[in-house]
Parts: structure tokens; sequence; C-alpha cells
């Protein structure tokens, strides 16, 4: 079968549009739309189930999409005519022959990838690995297999990591290392998408997260977000008081007992918008936010119902359509 000739690319960087899975009846991955800009660290996170995998071997070509695209700077990874040379991926640690030394395991994956055996050694190096180049993969611990899959990864210098639950296995010290080589990757204009249901894994390295709960509508939480100051307010009359902030396009959300506002700006600012509209208040005081505190609050059932456009308006968000 003649292969079509892959779409003009262009500097979009990994786009992720309305992808869905659905096995039967169960959709599992629904609508996920986002994207990671070139030289950025994407964090992807969720509980246990809740769709990162089937997302992200979607966008690897793993797994057929019910519907939606993905695309790397325009092109699907399907179409990528040197697929590793543009993007490493590192799905399942576990998955490579527990018979075969770490050196045999990176010299098949570069031969298969049409890449010179020397690079392998440059790899292994770079993940720690150069001193157990001999040893077998079955004898290697989970942390030292995710080490082996991103020296392959890493094998054809794509300019995409995309990698689901690497921390796995990994102590605190290769978490550590992990985060620092992600740090150095996106400075030299990498772009990673990384999963993991574990936000503390990650939160340090990502500049991005983007939250998924039971395959649903996909929210990212832009860095300058979850750092911005957040104020609890309160006034004898909140409908004023919501008006009073929409007015000065201050995003704010009920807290879950309804009686108080969070509102995402400084207790200054928040202040003054209420001033400005005559709205007296009952309560002004800075509230900590962080983004583990906007993971919880996503996936804990509080907005049960809610889909990823109700929640736009209340937290900064990007979409890719
Ligand atoms: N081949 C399949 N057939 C049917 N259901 C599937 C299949 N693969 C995954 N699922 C279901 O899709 C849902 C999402 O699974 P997925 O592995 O993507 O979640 P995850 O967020 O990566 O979870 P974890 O953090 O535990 O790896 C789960 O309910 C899972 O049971």
């Amino acid at each position: 079968m003649q292969k079509t000739p892959p779409q003009q690319t262009d500097d979009s960087g990994l786009v992720v549009d309305g992808l869905t899975k659905s096995y039967g009846p169960k959709t599992v991955v629904d609508q996920a739309t986002f994207m990671c800009p070139r030289g950025t660290i994407t964090g992807f996170v969720g509980p246990n189930g809740s769709g990162k995998s089937t997302t992200i071997r979607m966008i690897v070509g793993h797994v057929l999409a019910t519907s939606g695209t993905a695309t790397f700077d325009g092109i699907p990874f399907r179409m990528l005519p040197e697929p590793g040379r543009t993007v490493g991926v590192l799905i399942d640690a576990s998955a490579q022959h527990p018979g075969r030394s770490v050196q045999e395991t990176a010299t098949l994956a570069a031969l298969t990838m049409g890449i010179s055996g020397d690079r392998t050694r440059t790899c292994l190096a770079a993940v720690g690995l150069d001193s157990v180049r001999r040893k077998n993969v079955g004898a290697l611990s989970l942390g030292m297999r995710q080490r082996l899959g991103l020296a392959i990864a890493l094998l054809g210098s794509p300019r995409y990591l995309v990698l689901d639950e690497p921390a796995n296995g990994l102590d605190p010290e290769g978490i550590l290392w992990l985060r620092e080589f992600l740090l150095g990757y996106a400075a030299s204009s990498g772009t990673v998408l990384i999963s993991s249901h574990q936000l503390s894994e990650i939160q340090a390295a990502t500049s991005r997260v983007i939250v998924i709960d039971r395959g649903h509508a996909s929210l990212s939480l832009l860095d300058e977000q979850s750092h911005q100051p957040v104020t609890r307010v309160s006034a004898a009359d909140l409908q004023g008081l919501s008006h009073a902030l929409t007015l000065r396009a201050v995003p704010f959300k009920p807290t879950s007992g309804g009686r108080a506002l969070l509102a995402y700006g400084s207790p200054e600012h928040v202040g003054q918008a209420a001033c400005a509209a005559g709205v007296p208040l009952s309560l002004l005081t800075p509230e900590e936010h962080t983004l583990e505190q906007a993971f919880r609050e996503t996936t804990s059932g509080e907005y049960t119902g809610a889909t990823g456009s109700d929640l736009l308006p209340l937290l900064a968000s990007e979409s890719a359509s």
C-alpha cells in the first residue's frame, strides 16, 4: 500500500486535539485536548486508571484513536519519516528482553532506527548506565530499566520525549536526576510530555501540568497560574462580589462551603475590585494555593459533573483548538 506523504511540518509543538478512545461502550479517554509548546516540559498527571497511558499510546500511535488527532509539528507520529529521530518514546520499561545485556539491547534499538552503534555509548553514559553495560536487563532494578528505556528514547537525538511514568521505580536520587536531566533537555529546546500518577514526582521539573480525571476533558494548569496569589474573600452580598470580580477580570470560584470565594489575585487586587464596585467585604485573606491543591480539587469530585470547559473560567487554561 502506498504511504500517504507526510503533512507539511510547522513549529506548533505537540498538539493533541479531541483525542478519544472507546472500548465498546466505554469511553476511557474523552476529547483530550492540549498542547506542548516547543522547549517545555509538560506534566500529565491523574489518578490510576484515569487514561494517561491510553492517551500517550494514542499520541505515539500504539493505540488507534477512536477520534481526534495528535501531531508533532503538524505531523502524526505514524506519518513521521523517521519517528525515532523526532520523538523519543518510553512507555514500558519492562518490555525489554531480560536475557540481553544492556549494551545489546541498546545496540539492537539503534540498528532498528538506523543509528550508529557508537551513539549507544553516549546515551548509556548520559543516563548513568555506562558501568552496567554488560549486565543482563533481567538483573536490573526497575529504576535502572527506566534509565535504559530513556537511553533508548534518546538514541535518535529526538526533539520530543514522550515518557509514560518514567519515575516509576526510581529512588529519590533517581527522581532528582530525572528532573535535572529533563530540565537540561528542555533548556536545549527539547519538548517533553511526561506522565505520572504522583504530582510530587514531576512538579519540580514541569512548567506546565495537564490533569486528567476518569478520561474526561483535559485541563491544563499553567505554572504562572499555579503560583499566582489566591485570596479567600467574602461579603454579605456574594453575588455583588462575584460581579465586582468579573468586572475587574479576576478569576474566582466558590469555596466548597459556598460562603466565600477563592479569587485568583492578591488581597490588594481583590480588595480594590470590591471597593470599586462598592461591595463591603467581611473577609479578605491570602490563601496558599499550590499545584497539589489544584490537582486534588480537580480530581476529588469537588467539581463532579464539571467538564474542562466549565473549569476554564476558574483556572487559567489553554486549549489546542
Ligand atoms: N485494552 C483495553 N480494553 C478495555 N479497557 C481498557 C484497555 N486499556 C485500558 N483500558 C481502561 O482504560 C482506563 C484507563 O486506563 P489507562 O491505563 O490509560 O490509565 P492510567 O491513567 O494510565 O492508569 P495507571 O496510572 O494505573 O497506569 C482504565 O479504566 C482501563 O481499565
